[in-house]
């Protein structure tokens, strides 16, 4: 609801530092604060005993987790830190056992679930398949065949529910991540989709990754609607993404703007590689068959997309270049300079 109060998503800004952060950035900041949390008070109390080699793992835990969490606040890199967490969680888990004993086995399980909200499962299960052979290896002897077994199998059940738990939710939200961002008319991305790719562009550090943003619009669409019905304006709409699909490269993304509006983000192409790109692309519409009987043509705005700008200045960019292009007559290609 809009109105009264502050919406969620500004609840929440401090929290992400201002920028738009993934879900996994998140989960991984989260996680090192809470360890950091449940840590911290462990060692202090083992620093006062004078227990220091155990103190030292401790310490070592809470200071490697706070400097993952400056790194993903500053860099918003999650993946690597968060092989380097499930790592150190995991050799942290080990050591104090080894140091500690078998009276600190039961710190396994929580550790071992943790790695599966950071890490992809398959690397869950390896790093937490090696910490348990070397826990199995250093409590051989301390204790029963009996409970040592009971240790491996409910520490195998452990990984084997959560594995499971985590590949399904993991498949759940890509196949949602899809649905959500895809125009299901044409099978291009939607608006939504547009909006992430263009935040992600101004987000990205690196300067030699150029971009540019191509709005095109059909030309008298309104007029395939009245004269062939919406069912032929939906196919030309259909038809016109195919066509676009093989007019670009792998890495153009593709975009339903609006209604007969779409956008390209041409990556890797400055000003005048999307201009030949668009110019194709006019040229390509206006001489292909997309409605029997009936001529159509579409006139295309581009702008770069230059860092110093916001991606709604961008779009605005485009569609004043898309507005001359109609304004000149239509069929026609005007680029921002
Ligand atoms: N078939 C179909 N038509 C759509 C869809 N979305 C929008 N339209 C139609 O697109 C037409 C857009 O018309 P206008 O905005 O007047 O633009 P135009 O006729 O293309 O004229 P110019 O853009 O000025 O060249 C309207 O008739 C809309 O009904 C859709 O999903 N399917």
């Amino acid at each position: 609801m809009e109105g009264g109060g502050k919406s969620g998503a500004g609840r929440w800004r401090w929290l992400s530092g201002g920028r738009q952060r993934q879900q996994e950035e998140v989960i991984l900041m989260l996680l090192c604060g809470l360890t950091i949390m449940s840590i911290l008070p462990f060692g202090i109390y083992r620093l006062l005993q004078g227990s220091w080699s155990t103190a030292a793992v401790d310490m070592a835990l809470v200071a490697s987790m706070s400097v993952v969490i400056v790194h993903v606040w500053r860099t918003g890199r999650h993946q690597l830190a968060g092989l380097v967490v499930t790592i150190v969680y995991s050799a942290g888990m080990v050591a104090v056992v080894y140091l500690r004993g078998v009276s600190l086995v039961y710190w396994v399980y929580p550790t071992m679930i943790a790695a599966y909200f950071v890490v992809r499962p398959i690397h869950a299960v390896a790093i937490n398949g090696v910490g348990l052979v070397l826990l199995v290896v250093m409590l051989f002897g301390q204790m029963t065949l009996v409970n040592l077994s009971t240790i491996i199998v409910t520490v195998g059940l452990v990984n084997l529910f959560a594995y499971v738990f985590a590949y399904r939710t993991g498949l759940t939200t890509q196949r949602l991540h899809t649905a959500v961002e895809l125009d299901f008319l044409t099978g291009v991305g939607n608006r939504r989709a547009l909006d992430r790719k263009l935040l992600e562009h101004a987000q990205e550090r690196r300067p030699q990754l150029e971009a540019s943003l191509l709005l095109l619009d059909l030309d008298h669409f309104k007029q395939v609607n009245d004269q062939h019905g919406h069912a032929a304006g939906d196919k030309v709409l259909k038809q016109l993404a195919e066509l676009m699909r093989a007019h670009t490269r792998s890495s153009d993304r593709i975009f339903r703007y609006g209604g007969e509006e779409f956008a390209i983000i041409a990556s890797g192409a400055g000003l005048s590689a999307a201009a030949h790109l668009a110019e194709g692309l006019r040229a390509a519409v206006a001489s292909a068959t997309l409605l029997e009987g009936h001529s159509i043509t579409t006139s295309v705005g581009v702008a770069y997309m230059d860092k110093r700008q916001t991606p709604a200045e961008w779009l605005a960019s485009a569609d004043k270049m898309l507005y001359a292009a109609k304004q000149g007559g239509r069929n026609e290609v005007r680029v921002a300079s």
